[in-house]
């Protein structure tokens, strides 16, 4: 196991680690901001017969006529055909299917009926108006959606409109966040001298709800190693990415490593040279991607930014990474070399400007962030004007 290792490094061996899922076959209801793993082809023309788009009359368009005998009348999902005449017309509706021998539908608000007679009043009227000819929309067997096509509404809606029910695509993990510790408390709970509420998986959870990642189980361990290690085991059978809480440093009550041991856990590495999140700890098993995140709740939040969001992009083929830009540092910033910071910011017009209250434990700096700013492990001085990068929240 690799221990203390760059930001860089940790990113690679998360790269190295990690694969997609399995491709699953899904309800195209559930699909929304998943992956597509194939190409779809239109298994039919859309439309499949030919449509009026207009409330009002077919018929074969004359050039010579004004006048066209009403014979009928076809509404949307009418089976009904008419083997319309020359000079013949059907009072038809927006949707149904336009007769065989019609090319044309006058819309009612341009035509006069009186009795059977239709005359039409309007003098800009062609051949095709108002109709949607067969495959119009996509022709039968031709390529609707190529794979790796982030499915959204749009491409839902027209997948159910080629009468497609079920898709291939790249799912989402089943997320399952394990919080340690015997200092916490719900919210909602009473709190004792020394208790804390939990909030972490709050946090997570919120941010998985985001990215559309709803099956997500949360699990409670108190600092105990075989009560951890006996949950950790059962939360390994059933979820496909693992998010521990706490435990993760060098304290006597600090048991996740341990328990990653014992549950066979290949632990890649533990301890990243950044602030904050120094002891973040990433592991596999199988195909199993398991994140012990430094308890600390700002922590949490930026490795799961960091880390958790990349290796999520890998399991699902998506792109959920944080944006990055160069923006400018609107304020001195000194630090002893050798760790990356994540530092809490507001980015406006470009400009970067650094929230007080850095340490983990704050929640409040993070707040009122819309972005990490990010110091190099490298640089002790960043000169207020200069260039940096950030990684923007997605929200
Ligand atoms: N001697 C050392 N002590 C510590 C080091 C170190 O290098 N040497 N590293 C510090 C750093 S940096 C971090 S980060 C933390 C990480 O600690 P753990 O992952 O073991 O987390 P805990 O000790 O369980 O908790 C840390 C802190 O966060 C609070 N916490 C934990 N879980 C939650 C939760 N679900 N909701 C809200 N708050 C939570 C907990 O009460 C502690 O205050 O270790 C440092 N120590
Ligand atoms: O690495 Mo810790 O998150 O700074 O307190």
């Amino acid at each position: 196991m690799e221990t203390i290792i760059s930001v860089h490094s940790a990113l690679e061996l998360i790269t190295n680690h990690v694969k997609s899922l399995p491709v699953a076959v899904m309800q195209l209801e559930k699909a929304n901001g998943l992956v597509l793993a194939e190409d779809i082809y239109a298994p039919e023309n859309v439309p499949a017969f030919p449509q009026s788009s207009m409330d009002g009359y077919a018929f074969a368009f004359d050039n010579n006529r004004s006048d066209y005998k009403i014979v009928g009348e076809i509404a949307a999902g009418s089976k009904q055909t008419f083997e319309l005449k020359q000079g013949e017309a059907v009072r038809i509706f927006t949707g149904a299917a336009v007769p065989i021998a019609a090319d044309t539908v006058l819309m009612q608000e341009k035509a006069f009926v009186e009795s059977e007679k239709l005359t039409v009043t309007d003098e800009n009227l062609n051949k095709g108006t108002n109709l949607r000819s067969i495959g119009s929309e996509i022709k039968k067997g031709t390529k609707a959606l190529e794979k790796g096509t982030v499915l959204k509404p749009a491409t839902i809606g027209f997948l159910a409109s080629m009468g497609i029910a079920k898709v291939k695509v790249y799912p989402n993990p089943s997320v399952g966040i394990l919080v340690t510790g015997n200092e916490l408390r719900l919210p909602g709970e009473d709190l004792e001298y020394g208790q804390v509420f939990e909030s972490n998986s709050f946090t997570l959870q919120s941010a998985l709800n985001q990215l559309n990642i709803n099956n997500v189980t949360i699990y409670r361990s108190e600092d105990n190693l075989n009560q951890l290690q006996t949950l950790l085991s059962q939360i390994l059978e059933v979820n496909d990415l693992v998010l521990i809480s706490g435990g993760v440093s060098v304290g006597d009550y600090d048991f996740t490593m341990d328990a990653l041991e014992k549950c066979d856990v290949n632990a890649v590495f533990h301890k990243i040279k950044q602030k904050p999140g120094k002891p973040l700890l990433f592991g596999t098993k199988a195909d199993k991607v398991i994140f012990g995140l430094p308890g600390n709740p700002a922590s949490v939040l930026t490795c799961f930014y960091e880390y958790v969001l990349p290796a999520i992009g890998i399991m699902t083929e998506r792109n959920v990474k944080l944006q990055t830009k160069k923006m400018v540092l609107t304020q001195e910033y000194q630090k002893q070399a050798g760790m990356t910071h994540f530092l809490k910011a507001s980015h406006n017009n470009d400009l970067v400007y650094l929230e007080t209250g850095q340490e983990s434990y704050k929640l409040s700096s993070f707040a009122n962030a819309n972005c990490l700013a990010i110091i190099p492990e490298n640089a002790s001085k960043i000169e207020s004007g200069q260039e940096i990068e950030v990684h923007l929240f997605p929200f």
